[in-house]
């Protein structure tokens, strides 16, 4: 190892496992990585003490899986690496959001407290915890009542999966949490809180899931009160204004946990980001009208610009919210990779399992072999990709999945091929709404885990929405991205760079490799697309709310189930 090299570590908190790189900051080089599998994973059943069933749409996180991932990733890192603790000049993390928690003043999580642990909201709700519609749903209509202007900048709605709705139910089901706790933030500010001992409040995770914006601040004290009188004063009692934009230094890495990670006290950490918005400038695209795709258990298209434009169905758009200077746009579909996972886990025939099993692959790249012979349209299926809810541009997490098409002919495989093309339409239908509202998209650049896991599902995209995909080098493109962020937190005076422009063109790459729309497919796709936009508005704009009706009475028999046993 030349000692003269200088590296940052970035750390992605994703929905399932953190994975931590060491970057050469003169090159990009991803000279070690380390993943660890969160323990405790997604806590959707019951609480890792035990306890009843959580309710529906609860999904939660115990904050100890975030510790360990400190505590397991880093040292593994320098393990595999050799790389000196003088040689890493700095820290960056980023995590899924909105993902937060109650905490108290020294940032201890209230889950970690003996009273506190049998609470469900005392842990971490991880951004796709959907228990909060009905509260999102009253805070909209307030928000509209009241004419707020930050609200078209979500596209209209805020959603569920973001954080005051979240704050809101914690209040209302858990006001004992709701006052014991002295801090409700992001988890991505709660690590960095971790291994600075600093708390600090980054503005990519208040732009986009907390209606903060850099000219307006948080919405008004009566906003508030109208939610609820005891929400009047949230922000100065429970968070904070001191807002802190991208690549800012957050602090030092504090002594204890320097000393039980093997780096030196001091290094640089940068201030929290989201895993999304992150990679954007991993991926190379430092300007405007790029569409930057995120693509894993969910995707999150992400598109730079310099003027802001209302867009239907936005998650939101935030000046100097991905890069400073620009307007940064994001919008998203909440389940993609968990469709395919739940497909797998609960609907493929034994005899596909053991197919797989007999050739030693998976099961996804058994279905993906099978569906790529079939031709598109071939299966007459049609699905609508909304099997943990829609984020854009409907932003309703009540809607569900549907399958279309189905007869006794139909097999696994063309029901995977149907999942695959179902998503992909969801994302042309953004990508429409992005140039409907005045932001062209010119080049798609794709990241995130499915690119590396699935050629067949990046050649449907590419088919269905007619462009080309280019896919980023690395293959922990979130986690590069705040390796980056580490690098502009440590300066240029500390081996780093002064700005996150300088640390793109010098750390971040894409491949050769070019997924380029097949002309016959695309027309085919361009058929089934029209089915697809009439599907979506009828289930999903008020024509038949069939789907939510049968919501409602699952959640009503599932809650006499509950009583009754
Ligand atoms: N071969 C595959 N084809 C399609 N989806 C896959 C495949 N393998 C895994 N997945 C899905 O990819 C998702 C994980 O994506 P990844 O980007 O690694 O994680 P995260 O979303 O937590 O950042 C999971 O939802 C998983 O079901
Ligand atoms: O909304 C988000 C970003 O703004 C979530 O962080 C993102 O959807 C999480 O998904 P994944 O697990 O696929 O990274």
């Amino acid at each position: 190892m030349d000692a003269r090299r200088r590296f940052t570590i970035g750390i992605d908190f994703g929905t399932l496992s953190g994975r931590a790189i060491l970057v050469d900051v003169a090159t990009g080089e991803e000279a070690a990585t380390a993943v660890y599998e969160y323990e405790n994973g997604v806590i959707d059943e019951v609480l890792p003490v035990g306890g009843p069933p959580l309710p529906p749409d609860f999904a939660l996180q115990d904050p100890a899986d975030y510790v360990r991932t400190v505590e397991r990733t880093i040292p593994e890192l320098l393990r595999t690496s050799g790389a000196r603790p003088e040689q890493v000049v700095g820290v960056g993390i980023d995590f899924t959001s909105c993902t937060m928690l109650p905490a108290r003043a020294d940032g201890t999580p209230l889950c970690f407290l003996p009273e506190f642990r049998p609470n469900p909201h005392a842990w971490v709700k991880l951004w796709k915890h959907h228990a909060a519609q009905d509260h999102a749903n009253r805070l909209n209509a307030i928000a509209r009542r009241r004419g707020e202007p930050w609200l078209p900048r979500y596209g209209g709605k805020i959603s569920s999966e973001w954080f005051f709705p979240k704050v809101w139910q914690i209040l209302e089901e858990a006001p004992e949490v709701y006052a014991a706790a002295d801090r409700l933030l992001e988890a991505a500010d709660w690590v960095v809180w971790h291994l600075t001992g600093h708390e600090t409040r980054n503005s990519t995770t208040a732009g986009y899931k907390a209606i903060w914006s850099k000219r307006e601040g948080f919405p008004s004290r009566d906003f508030f009160a109208a939610l609820d009188p005891r929400l009047a004063d949230v922000v100065d009692q429970k968070m904070s204004r001191r807002i802190l934009p991208q690549g800012s230094l957050a602090g030092g890495l504090r002594a204890e946990v320097a000393e039980r990670i093997g780096l030196l006290p001091g290094t640089a950490v940068a201030v929290g980001n989201v895993d999304a918005h992150v990679a954007v400038p991993a991926t190379t695209v430092v300007s405007p009208h790029k569409m930057v795709m995120v693509m894993g258990t969910s995707i999150c298209h992400m598109v730079l610009d310099r003027e802001e434009h209302m867009v239907e169905g936005m998650c939101g758009v935030v000046e100097d919210g991905i890069l400073p200077g620009l307007f940064g746009y994001e919008a998203g579909q909440s389940a993609v990779g968990d469709i395919f996972a739940w497909y797998v886990e609960q609907g493929i025939p034994a005899e596909y399992q053991e197919q797989a099993r007999r050739r030693g692959i998976g099961p996804h790249e058994l279905l993906e072999e099978k569906a790529s012979r079939l031709k598109p349209g071939e299966s007459g299926l049609l699905a609508l990709d909304w099997w943990n809810g829609n984020r854009s541009v409907l932003v309703d997490v009540d809607l569900t999945g549907m399958m279309v098409g189905m007869t006794l002919a139909t097999r696994p495989e063309e029901i995977y091929r149907a999942l695959i093309e179902g998503t992909a339409f969801g994302t042309r239908l953004i990508m429409d709404a992005f140039e409907r509202h005045g932001v062209p998209i010119e080049e798609v650049v794709a990241c995130g885990g499915l690119p590396d896991r699935n050629r067949l599902l990046m050649q449907i995209y590419a088919d269905v929405t007619g462009r080309e995909f280019r896919v980023a080098r690395s293959s922990n493109t979130s986690a590069l991205g705040s390796a980056m962020f580490a690098a502009v937190a440590a300066g240029a005076a500390r081996g780093g760079y002064d700005d996150i422009v300088t640390a793109a063109a010098r750390m971040a790459g894409v491949r050769d490799q070019v997924y380029r729309p097949d002309a016959e497919s695309h027309r085919i796709y361009t058929e089934l697309y029209r089915e697809y936009q009439l599907l979506h508005d009828y289930f999903g704009r008020g024509a038949n709310d069939v789907m939510k009706r049968l919501k409602a009475l699952r959640a009503r028999y599932r809650a006499s189930t509950v009583r009754a046993c």
